[in-house]
């Protein structure tokens, strides 16, 4: 059973699928697999190289993903252009992933789901909600308050999203909370799958 999860920018997907990992589930990131393509040497390096031009390169010839950033989630056009070449690299491991746990649970974290409609591959998806200010203030830990916007811009909003979802998990309370959640879902596919 192959079961995504989602959600806006800080809303606590990684903290849902550390929990997940805790309780021996395997769980894999589409941002890590998305990033892993760029690598020098794997499949999406040569043709992002060749779109954006060799001043994404560090002096070591990796991909800077910051530069790169900065670039993409200024201009939709570049995004478009970046996602056109990572993606498909993604949902094929993706794919791969769905193929090799056939009699298991595996779970698959991807921030951008919906908004490219990959809901198909997926037997269920699970949404996290945490309100704006909430995930705002929680992932300015890692992005400044101005990246953040941006990304969440190009995101749908939690009213659309809740319309294609099959779980609900509210992370706006502590992470006690969250845990509570998350042992009622697996519970919940557990009895789904046998
Ligand atoms: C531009 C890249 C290299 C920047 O890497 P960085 O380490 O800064 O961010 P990371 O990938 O870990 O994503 C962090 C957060 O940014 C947001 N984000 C990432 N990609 C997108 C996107 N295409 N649309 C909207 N938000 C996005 C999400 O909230 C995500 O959780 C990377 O985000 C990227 O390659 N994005 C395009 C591919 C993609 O869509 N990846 C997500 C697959 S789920
Ligand atoms: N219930 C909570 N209470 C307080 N802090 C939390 C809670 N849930 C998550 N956090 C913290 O908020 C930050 C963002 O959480 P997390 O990384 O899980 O979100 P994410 O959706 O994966 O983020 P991103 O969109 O950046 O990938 C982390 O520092 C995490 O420890």
């Amino acid at each position: 059973m192959l079961v995504g999860i989602t959600g806006n920018i800080g809303s606590g997907k990684s903290t849902v699928s550390n929990i997940l990992k805790s309780l021996g589930y395997p769980v894999f990131n589409a941002d890590i697999i998305g990033k892993k393509v760029l690598l020098k040497g794997r499949r999406g390096y040569k043709a992002v190289v060749k779109e954006f031009g060799t001043e994404i390169l560090k002096e070591d010839g990796e991909i800077d993903t910051k530069k790169l950033a900065s670039m993409v989630f200024s201009d939709k056009k570049s995004l478009d252009k970046l996602t056109s070449i990572t993606h498909p690299l993604i949902l094929e491991e993706i794919s791969f992933i769905k193929r090799i746990y056939t009699d298991s649970i595996v779970f698959v974290e991807a921030a951008v789901l919906f908004e490219y409609g990959w809901q198909e591959l997926f037997d269920f998806v699970v949404l996290v909600f945490a309100y704006k200010g909430q995930r705002f203030l929680r992932a300015s830990r890692r992005f400044d308050l101005k990246e953040v916007i941006r990304r969440e811009s190009f995101q749908l909003p939690y009213g659309k999203k809740l319309e294609y979802s099959d779980f609900l998990i509210c992370n706006t309370e502590n992470v006690l909370h969250l845990k509570e959640q998350v042992l009622n879902l697996v519970h919940y596919l557990e009895e789904l799958e046998t």
